[in-house]
């Protein structure tokens, strides 16, 4: 764990980039330090390593004071990635990966060996290995500053802003990825980024500063986003704060119904005993369970066919759109299905993609409503929500 206890900064000109901050960072854990720009947040994560030295308080890594660690084994026991990711740009990929592996005195081939297995790690094709930093894309050398970090081992890793320099898509990629390879590794991480929607993605504890370097609020991604500490929270987590909370919640607890599907192959008598109060179509699946559209249901018993039969063929069905899955998916997910929906329900299906049953908007209302009391958060108004 590392704590930092009453860290400030005072650069010699007079600037408090950092006032009393107190934290705890919880081990095999991403905490992210957010806030507006000038808040402190490069100049606390360079005080975990060193490379700036505090004017007050103390950091403890596992109880340990780090001013009495020496500096080089402090740095060597974490990992630093930055934006761009700093490759150095006369050495070849394996070699970037490879430098301080090469430090600690391994063999040539061990370091090799390594940075072919942290390239895989990463998602690089290993056939990169020879390039040089100028032949990747921006967002393949951000990857490569990861498994450098990661190259020797270290139990922290300190990620400053790694992702800012690349595209929305190729970012969400690489967040992802950091997710996939710390739920291999389980490295303590503190990640900085202004970014709040990237501090929600990828971490488990959110400490949000304000300029001057203090503190506004530490918590988890969910409980920032429901019980903000003050205005000045709210107004940097930004519009849509219920419905970005909803991600949070599971879709396990919410009742789909069956009774609204109907097979294509069902006859006019199963047709007919198919309804599901409230909702004037049925979801017809194909002999798959897979959905195939809607169809409306009065139309279909007058027509006495079966749903996909010549007179209700799925020419008639209106789209399903994007489904769910059931218990794995977020009750945001399951919203967002019932709003683009064109019967306003949306279809929840299993792992294999086999419809399970049908839910409202109304009824994701409710189970958000329960949800929110359960956890004892604010709740949401979904019907004023933005
Ligand atoms: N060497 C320095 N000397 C004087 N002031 C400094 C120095 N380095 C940073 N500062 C000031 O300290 C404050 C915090 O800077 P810091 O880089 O930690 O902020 P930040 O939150 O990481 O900002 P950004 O998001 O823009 O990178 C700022 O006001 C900055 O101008």
């Amino acid at each position: 764990m590392i704590s930092i206890e009453a860290v400030s900064k005072r650069y010699p000109d007079g600037t408090v980039a950092v006032d009393g901050l107190s934290l705890e960072v919880p081990d095999r854990s991403i905490t992210v330090l957010v806030g507006p720009s000038g808040c402190g947040k490069t100049t606390t994560l360079r005080m975990i390593n060193r490379m700036i030295e505090l004017t007050g308080g103390r950091i403890l890594i596992d109880g340990e004071d780090i001013q009495h660690k020496p500096v080089n084994a402090l740095r060597r026991s974490m990992g630093y990635v930055i934006q761009n990711a700093g490759l150095f740009q006369h050495r070849t990929i394996a070699d970037n990966i490879g430098t301080v592996p090469r430090m600690l005195g391994w063999s040539k081939a061990k370091a090799r060996e390594r940075s072919m297995e942290l390239m895989e790690r990463v998602g690089l094709d290993t056939s990169m290995a020879k390039r040089y930093p100028y032949q990747l894309s921006g967002g393949q050398q951000q990857r490569v500053g990861v498994a450098r970090a990661l190259a020797a081992d270290p139990p922290v890793l300190l990620m400053d802003e790694p992702f800012s320099a690349v595209d929305p898509v190729v970012r969400r990629g690489l967040q992802e990825e950091l997710l996939r390879i710390q739920e291999e590794l389980g490295k303590t991480i503190v990640f900085v980024t202004h970014d709040i929607d990237e501090a929600i993605r990828v971490g488990d504890m959110i400490a949000v500063l304000r300029t001057g370097g203090r503190l506004a609020q530490y918590a988890p991604p969910d409980q920032l986003l429901s019980t903000p500490a003050d205005a000045a929270v709210e107004d940097f987590l930004g519009a849509d704060r219920g419905i970005r909370g909803l991600s949070f919640f599971g879709t396990d607890a919410l009742t789909v119904d069956p009774g609204g599907i109907v097979a294509s192959d069902a006859t006019a008598q199963q047709v007919s005993s198919r309804a599901t109060e409230g909702l004037g179509h049925l979801l017809v699946v194909g002999v798959d369970g897979r959905p195939l559209g809607w169809a409306d249901a009065a139309r279909l018993r007058e027509s006495g066919a079966a749903a996909a039969g010549p007179k209700g063929g799925p020419a008639q069905l209106l789209p399903h759109g994007q489904a769910f899955r059931h218990g794995e998916d977020s009750l945001r997910v399951a919203l967002d299905c019932a709003v683009l929906s064109p019967t306003g329900w949306a279809v929840a299906v299993d792992g294999e993609g086999r419809a399970v049953g049908v839910v409202s908007q109304e009824q994701i209302a409710a189970a958000i409503r329960a949800a929110h009391s359960q956890r004892g958060t604010a709740p949401v108004d979904v019907g004023a929500a933005r």
